[in-house]
């Protein structure tokens, strides 16, 4: 649905070249949720808008829905536009025009019968909850209903893509979540292929299919969001996963434990995986596993849990205990074992 093949973008500001993309292909399928993560300065931005080419990439070239748009006129372009849709931190609304006319003026710009525009904004506000607010100023307004005017103006063109420039970054936790809710609504709706940026994991967690995570104008990881969780291989993608995760145990309470075996994090998808395993543990081997810290948190469609466990018992079982949950599919990190010699074992 969107493909984006060894695009690269360079801007030159008083005669300093900055590049911001290098080379960065990526595809996202149909009806798929895609989220690309990264701090700031990484290149999220110019790479969601190199896709409805708001951006000119510098080389590479862009697909949307089979269409080639880098190699389109202007014109064409324009109407290729029609199927992209995009919703913004800053939610972009004519602050002296109501709801109503908010979402209703680009569709006559688009030249729709006043019939047609009429059904659109109706149907699309009622999609976004906001049936009651038609003749409200964007002033008159919440954070969350703003962006919620916002993503009715982008469906009411009826898109195939929308793409979501940090759309939840201006937004209290509990609003973000409610916005979420509406992307996950409109996704299997309309089946609308969203592309969104973010630099908070909880978006990914909560509604994204497949992540990348960007660093430096360069994808640097990418895969499906539970696989990212599990096993995420570069630094930075284990920081945004250890971000959700508050997970520290005092100090005085590692040394006291490290004495008589290792500290480990467990880390499952499925809300039973941890568990039932940690139980098998303690009747199979002669070690004695001890919940230090433990969370569960919902992924879009399965559970993803970390518990972090202090094995009590001599080296060789506890190794024992370790080879059992890594053969269970448990990813097993960061043991330490008495004395702090570090212990490598990466599931
Ligand atoms: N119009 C521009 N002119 C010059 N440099 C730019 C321009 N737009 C972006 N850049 C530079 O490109 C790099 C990537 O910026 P970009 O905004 O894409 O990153 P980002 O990951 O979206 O960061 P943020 O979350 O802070 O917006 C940065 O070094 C930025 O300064």
């Amino acid at each position: 649905m969107i493909k984006l093949e060894r695009v690269s973008k360079t801007f030159v500001s008083k005669n300093k070249e900055v590049q911001a993309l290098k080379e960065v292909s990526l595809e996202v399928k149909k009806g798929e949720i895609f989220g690309v993560i990264g701090y700031s300065g990484a290149g999220k931005s110019t790479l969601i808008r190199c896709v409805n080419l708001l951006e000119r990439p510098t080389s590479g070239k862009v697909w949307v829905d089979g269409t080639e748009l880098t190699a389109l006129s202007s014109a064409k372009l324009r109407d290729v536009r029609k199927k992209i849709g995009m919703i913004f931190q800053g939610f972009n609304l004519l602050k002296t025009a109501t709801v109503y006319e908010n979402i209703a003026i680009p569709l006559k710009l688009a030249g729709l019968p006043s019939s047609e525009v009429e059904r659109r904004v109706k149907e699309y506000v009622s999609v976004v909850g906001l049936d009651d607010k038609l003749e409200h100023y964007p002033s008159q307004l919440s954070g969350g209903q703003k962006q919620r005017v916002a993503i009715a103006r982008a469906l009411a063109h009826e898109p195939e893509v929308l793409l979501s420039d940090e759309a939840t970054s201006a937004l209290d936790p509990e609003t973000t979540d409610s916005i979420l809710e509406l992307l996950l609504k409109i996704n299997r709706q309309f089946n609308i292929t969203i592309l969104l940026i973010t630099h908070e994991m909880h978006v990914i967690q909560k509604v994204c299919d497949r992540v990348a995570v960007m660093e430096n104008g360069q994808v640097i990881e990418e895969g499906r969001v539970f696989e990212i969780f599990t096993h995420p291989q570069h630094s930075i993608t284990k920081k945004f996963v250890n971000s959700l995760f508050n997970e520290e145990v005092p100090e005085a309470v590692v040394d006291r434990l490290q004495a008589t075996g290792p500290i480990i994090t467990l880390s499952f998808v499925g809300e039973s995986a941890g568990d039932p395993a940690l139980a098998e543990v303690s009747k199979r081997f002669d070690v004695y596993p001890n919940i230090l810290s433990g969370q569960i948190t919902q992924l879009k469609d399965k559970p993803f849990g970390r518990l972090v466990v202090h094995l009590k018992g001599d080296e060789s079982q506890t190794q024992q205990a370790i080879q059992y949950l890594l053969s269970r599919g448990i990813k097993v990190e960061g043991t330490v074992l008495d004395a702090g010699k570090e212990v490598a074992v990466n599931g």
